[in-house]
């Protein structure tokens, strides 16, 4: 696994997602370029997180759920059935809203991924374990109880657990489906600063409904409705001059 970062493209292309017969993503094209922050916005049921789960295959694991169209990473369309997916979401890590660590150490949680890809020798692992915990700002919280249970640890310190567990893997392009709604200010705040922190080595996609955190974090924002992509900007257009007015009354919070 190289820890050189490298450019890479990232895009979709008329990317459609179907719960059998209903659309729910309609022929979206859209790319996230090389470490920055993407915000995906919009009102509750409007597509966001299945388009999210779809730029790593997640939706295979629903039943009933069916991808058309493209997604581009480097010279990779992910959507074609030949596609690794395990290396796939190595390369591309989800972050869920529910800080969700395994019944593990503090110590598994982070290891375990990199075990998984063959990484063997105790001193490489201590190695991936300490990086990933101080890339996620919780190393000195954690150093001196690194096989305690990782369920033992707060709400906001779990969720940084599980972006480490992302990390550790060394992926280039991270997705987090609301990360930050389940904690508290004071962890939330943690959450965004890391975001900061982690686009500089990574490609980041956030599902929001906090507007001042999409805001807060990101470069560029997206508003979805009814499963369209409405509008894509940067964050600062998006915010103070969007160009359609259903951007303009969702981010005025006059629906939603
Ligand atoms: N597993 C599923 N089976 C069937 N329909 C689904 C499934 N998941 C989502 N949908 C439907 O697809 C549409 C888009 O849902 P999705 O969860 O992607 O929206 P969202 O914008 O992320 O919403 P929220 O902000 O509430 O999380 C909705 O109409 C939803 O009911």
């Amino acid at each position: 696994m190289s820890t050189v970062a490298t450019q890479h493209a990232f895009y979709s292309k008329d990317l459609s997602v179907y719960y059998g017969d209903k659309q729910a993503v309609k022929k979206i094209s859209m790319d996230f370029p090389d470490r920055q922050v993407v915000a995906l916005i919009g009102p509750s049921g409007c597509g966001k997180s299945t388009f999210l789960r779809s730029l790593n295959r997640m939706n295979d694991l629903i039943p009933g759920a069916r991808i058309e169209g493209e997604v581009w990473i480097n010279d990779q369309n992910i959507c074609d059935p030949r596609t690794d997916v395990v290396r796939l979401r190595q390369k591309i890590g989800m972050v869920w809203q529910r800080p969700n660590p395994f019944h593990k150490s503090i110590y598994e949680n982070i290891a375990f991924g990199a075990r998984y890809h063959g990484i063997k020798d105790r001193k490489a692992l201590d190695g991936i374990v300490e990086e990933a915990l101080r890339k996620t700002a919780l190393w000195d919280e954690v150093k001196d109880r690194l096989n305690q249970s990782a369920l033992a640890l707060s709400g906001g310190q779990q969720q940084r657990l599980c972006i480490a567990r992302s990390v550790a893997v060394r992926p280039s392009i991270l997705l987090m489906d609301e990360p930050a709604s389940a904690l508290d200010p004071v962890s939330t705040a943690k959450i965004e600063e890391l975001i900061a922190e982690l686009k500089k080595e990574y490609s980041i996609v956030i599902v929001t409904h906090n507007m001042h955190q999409a805001a807060r974090v990101s470069d560029r924002t997206a508003f979805f409705f009814l499963g369209d992509l409405v509008e894509y900007d940067d964050t600062r257009t998006i915010f103070t001059n969007p160009s359609r007015k259903s951007t303009d009354d969702y981010i005025s919070g006059r629906f939603g």
